[in-house]
């Protein structure tokens, strides 16, 4: 009697990986396309900032947009800030860029940068520019003319409130409508310490041979996470919910309220400052067939490491219009559409 036996199987076991905390700035960089920064602005300056931004963050809203065939509300608030010395093209672009960041929804113009915001990217925009210059640069960065596109500066920054332990942010890579591909983002942490959470979409091809990684990056008051090129490629990014949290005990009084008690706090500012590049600007990004800005998203499961990856424009007006958009499906196209400079047009040190 012949013994029926399973065939051997193909797919060879791929052993999980347990997630690993990445304590320091040093395991970040090795692990990460990410490097983080202590104490990155002066002491007062980064209290001073909690508190306006804290006290702002009263009138943020949570996000809220349409997944299928129900309205989701984001887990935290949020709110857009465009910078006022900056010029991508006439208010109006700001407008609609603002209404991208909440999902396409009517919003009155943004709000500027608050000084001591302004104040802060400055070292903010110091540190991202030296980390730069010592990294390789991918081809369709944005490369500029003449000096600018090699020295980074934000014209807006994205604000997040975390407060206690449920806010969170589920895991995204950030859309890259107005960004182009490989941006570089810079995030700021202010208040309680929480857990910035880091896993990569293993490409298809290698989903049998590797499995992902997840890292989590305690964040500290006052420290800058620099999520370099590639990042929102490779990597996808969350604020998980936590059991339990230390409280921030500042170390200044507020500036408005001298004379009261310093108050520990359970909050969390999350200051994410970006270039939205002149190539994006809101009138050169294609409408779907609702006749709505399209988003552009990279295809993380096939990239060929800044050779030959692919960016593709995506219908979004499902997300407001009751969950029904359109089937609209374009693969981003450089040269046609009319996009660069890039690093690979001009060469890596140009200037
Ligand atoms: O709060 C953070 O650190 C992350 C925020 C974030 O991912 C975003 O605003 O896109
Ligand atoms: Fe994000």
């Amino acid at each position: 009697m012949s013994v029926l036996r399973q065939p051997p199987s193909s797919t060879r076991y791929v052993p999980r990986l347990l997630p690993l905390t990445l304590m320091n700035p040093p395991m970040v960089a090795k692990h990460t396309p990410c490097t983080m920064h202590l104490s990155i602005l002066p002491p007062e300056l980064a209290c001073k900032l909690f508190y306006t931004m804290l006290d702002l963050s009263q009138s943020w809203k949570r996000n809220k947009w349409w997944l299928f065939d129900r309205v989701v509300e984001s887990p935290h608030r949020t709110s857009f800030y465009a910078r006022k010395t900056d010029g991508v093209e006439s208010d109006n672009s700001w407008q609609e860029a603002a209404q991208y960041w909440y999902n396409g929804r009517q919003t009155d113009p943004p709000n500027v940068f608050p000084d001591v915001m302004e104040e802060a990217c400055l070292y903010v925009e110091n540190m991202v520019n030296k980390e730069m210059q010592m990294r390789p640069r991918l081809p369709l960065e944005w490369a500029g003319r003449g000096s600018e596109g090699q020295i980074w500066r934000a014209n807006v920054a994205a604000s997040n409130c975390y407060e206690g332990t449920k806010d969170s942010v589920g895991f995204h890579s950030d859309h890259l409508t107005y960004l182009g591909p490989y941006p570089t983002i810079a995030s700021l942490s202010l208040g309680t310490t929480r857990i910035f959470r880091l896993r990569e979409v293993v490409p298809s091809e290698e989903m049998h041979s590797r499995r992902a990684q997840t890292f989590n990056i305690p964040l500290p008051h006052n420290s800058l996470i620099i999520m370099h090129a590639s990042t929102q490629e490779k990597f996808k990014h969350s604020i998980p919910p936590q059991s339990t949290l230390d409280l921030y005990r500042p170390l200044f009084p507020h500036h408005a309220r001298l004379e009261h008690p310093l108050e520990p706090s359970n909050c969390r500012i999350n200051i994410t400052f970006r270039f939205y590049r002149p190539d994006f600007r809101p009138q050169s990004i294609p409408r779907c067939n609702c006749g709505v800005p399209t988003i552009l998203r990279p295809d993380m499961k096939n990239r060929h490491d800044g050779q030959t990856d692919k960016y593709w424009w995506t219908c979004h007006a499902g997300a407001q219009n009751e969950g029904k958009g359109c089937s609209f499906w374009q693969v981003m196209d450089m040269k046609a559409e009319g996009r660069g400079p890039t690093i690979s047009g001009v060469g890596c040190n140009e200037r």
